[in-house]
């Protein structure tokens, strides 16, 4: 255990693909703590999905030994942050569990939305923050614009940046130097009863929940009863230790130190991100560390089992993922077109999609969603308010007073020449500008007022493909708005079709509605016989379009010889109808789910 003047806590924050893992690996390398052939595996990402995405979901902390020039001994904790916007809540415990960061800025970019949107989340915890450089093996960098950047815009000495090669290993040693001198270690007091912030967790099949904690004040030991401030959990520590890469086990932890407790809990939920662990007798005495608040899903979306026999697993499935993941929220629901399934709430939508990846690739199942909606606060004629997550929900026109719907802060990076067509698809997507500040000659930082509802509807694809992939885009909840919204039914061959109801705003309903029909129509295969599909705000059809009946028979191309071809026709066909799912008579695929997702603006 080491007392805490020779104790460093810190993270390392910067845009996605600026840096952060390779610096990661080079400080891990460095100070011996790993090989270089265990760097082989990326050793802070572990989930394979994570590495396919190339972004770093659960936070994870690692601690390093460092002799420095000064020939004194550190110990030094990296605590690895969630790059996506998603997690900012994982994020911003993170950082409290720290004093210092590094800011890792890419040589040959410059500052960008996330890197922004991470220094404020660190100077609001209060952090050191020290200005990294990265790249600058790359003939297209430019550390001195970039420094200024760092000056004019992070508001920190060009003075103060280390310039550093990840790749190379270059400026590693000045980095472990920074951190030794700039950030200051912990202030926690010894003699007080414990209290240790939860900034993470994970759901083990063997030791039960593993909460990576940072001790603030006290110690605490492996068979020590503790209680979780928030959910007033109790259990015993079977086991405490830190990460060096791997779980060291040395049975305890003390004031300042960050390391990990096998707690024994079965669910995540008893143990959550942001909660205070304490002795239960210190339970009065004590306050718990500010901070806390249970996870808030944004995103709403139904997932249903293609085959209803598949319901059981799926249930058993989402409580798995949640044993894991506090901030997954799902009940039960039924739709007439779909069945048996559930309502999920998620954190965003890259949550979303994770959680349907995992559904579909470890849990081997066949799901449909439905279109991610928002929470809507409807207030009714008779004065009652409800949260509607679900269109199919949504009052009858006539019963409803107003609607308010979540409105977001966005912020957009940009060389100016694309100022013009952000502005447009902005504006398409009900946009309200706020404000336009000129980070250099030619670069802008754009700040609007946009509801979610449009942002998770391929806002963010949009914005690349019309910026060429230079903007970056970072948001966060503003608050509650009244919007003039409506619903959008649409009925397939004349009947209402729950699962594919939008809540869309008046103006753009008509628009929305004959695109939408336009695009199930391409989507919708050809039946047996003629299926109308129309789009409707309460009784008034606004659009329609037909899908011509014709009898899809994919063996007459064969001509009856070839047989291995036929099997593959037939395998191919089955494989197509896997995701198709029977509303009424009439066969729906997933994209038809989707196919608000995808309009021409
Ligand atoms: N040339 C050069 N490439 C680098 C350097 N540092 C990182 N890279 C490359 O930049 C890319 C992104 O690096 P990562 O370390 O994965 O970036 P990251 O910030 O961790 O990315 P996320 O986990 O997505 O947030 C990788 O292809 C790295 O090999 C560097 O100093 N020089």
């Amino acid at each position: 255990m080491t007392d805490q003047t020779h104790i460093r806590n810190f993270c390392i924050i910067a845009h996605i693909d600026h840096g952060k893992s390779t610096l990661a690996d080079r400080l891990l390398e460095f100070t011996g703590t790993v090989s270089k052939r265990e760097l082989m595996e990326q050793t802070l990402d572990q989930m394979e999905l994570e590495r396919e995405k190339g972004i770093t979901i659960k936070a994870q902390a690692v601690r390093m030994r460092y002799t420095a020039l000064n020939g004194e001994e550190y110990e030094l904790n990296l605590i690895d942050t969630p790059g996506h916007v998603d997690f900012t809540y994982e994020v911003s415990r993170s950082l409290a569990a720290c004093e210092g960061a590094l800011l890792v800025i890419d040589a040959t970019q410059g500052v960008e939305a996330q890197t922004l949107a991470n220094l404020y989340l660190a100077v609001e915890a209060d952090l050191n923050i020290i200005p990294v450089i990265n790249k600058i093996d790359l003939p297209s960098a430019d550390p001195e614009r970039v420094k200024q950047e760092v000056e004019e815009v992070v508001g920190l000495p060009k003075e103060e940046c280390i310039l550093a090669s990840a790749k190379e290993g270059t400026g590693t040693q000045d980095i472990l130097e920074a951190i030794i001198k700039h950030i200051p270690p912990p202030k926690g007091y010894v003699n007080r009863p414990l209290r240790a912030l939860v900034f993470d967790s994970h759901y083990d099949a063997y030791k039960g929940v593993i909460a990576y904690v940072r001790v603030v004040d006290g110690k605490l030991r492996q068979g020590e009863r503790v209680t979780m401030m928030a959910t007033s959990s109790v259990t015993e520590i079977l086991e405490a230790g830190y990460f060096h890469p791997r779980l060291v086990s040395d049975g305890a932890l003390t004031t300042g130190e960050v390391g990990y407790i096998a707690t024994g809990f079965k669910n995540v939920k008893d143990c959550r991100v942001g909660d205070t662990v304490t002795v239960p007798g210190a339970i009065g005495e004590i306050e718990a560390l500010a901070g806390y608040k249970p996870a808030k899903p944004m995103v709403f979306a139904g997932i249903y089992p293609v085959e209803g026999n598949d319901y059981p697993l799926l249930r058993d499935a989402l409580d798995r993922l949640q044993l894991n993941d506090a901030s997954l929220v799902y009940q039960p629901e039924t739709s007439n077109a779909l069945g048996f399934g559930f309502r999920c709430g998620f954190l965003g939508l890259l949550h979303m999609e994770i959680i349907q990846e995992r559904l579909e690739r470890e849990y081997n199942l066949a799901i449909l969603a439905t279109a991610p909606s928002v929470e809507y606060y409807v207030t009714r004629t008779n004065g009652e308010t409800e949260i509607v997550d679900n269109p199919s929900a949504m009052p009858s026109f006539g019963e409803i007073e107003k609607i308010e719907e979540p409105f977001m802060d966005i912020s957009i990076f940009t060389p100016s020449r694309y100022i013009g067509a952000i502005m447009e698809l902005v504006t398409t997507r009900r946009g309200i500008f706020k404000e336009m500040k000129y980070i250099e000659a030619e670069r802008v930082l754009l700040n609007y007022a946009m509801p979610l509802a449009e942002l998770i509807v391929d806002f963010y694809d949009q914005l690349k493909s019309r910026t060429q992939g230079y903007a970056s885009l970072d948001y966060s909840l503003a608050g509650y708005q009244d919007s003039d919204l409506v619903k959008l039914d649409i009925l397939v061959n004349g009947v209402a079709v729950d699962a594919l109801s939008l809540i869309v705003h008046r103006e753009k309903a008509y628009y929305q509605g004959r695109a939408l029909v336009e695009k199930l129509r391409s989507l919708i295969p050809r039946q047996l016989f003629e299926v109308p599909i129309q789009a409707a705000i309460g009784a008034r059809v606004i659009a329609r379009e037909t899908v011509k009946a014709m009898r899809k028979d994919v063996l007459a191309k064969c001509y009856g010889g070839d047989i291995t071809r036929k099997r593959k026709l037939l395998e191919k066909q089955k494989e197509g109808k896997k995701r198709m799912k029977m509303v009424g008579n009439v066969e729906i695929p997933q994209e038809a789910f989707m196919a608000v997702l995808s309009l021409e603006d």
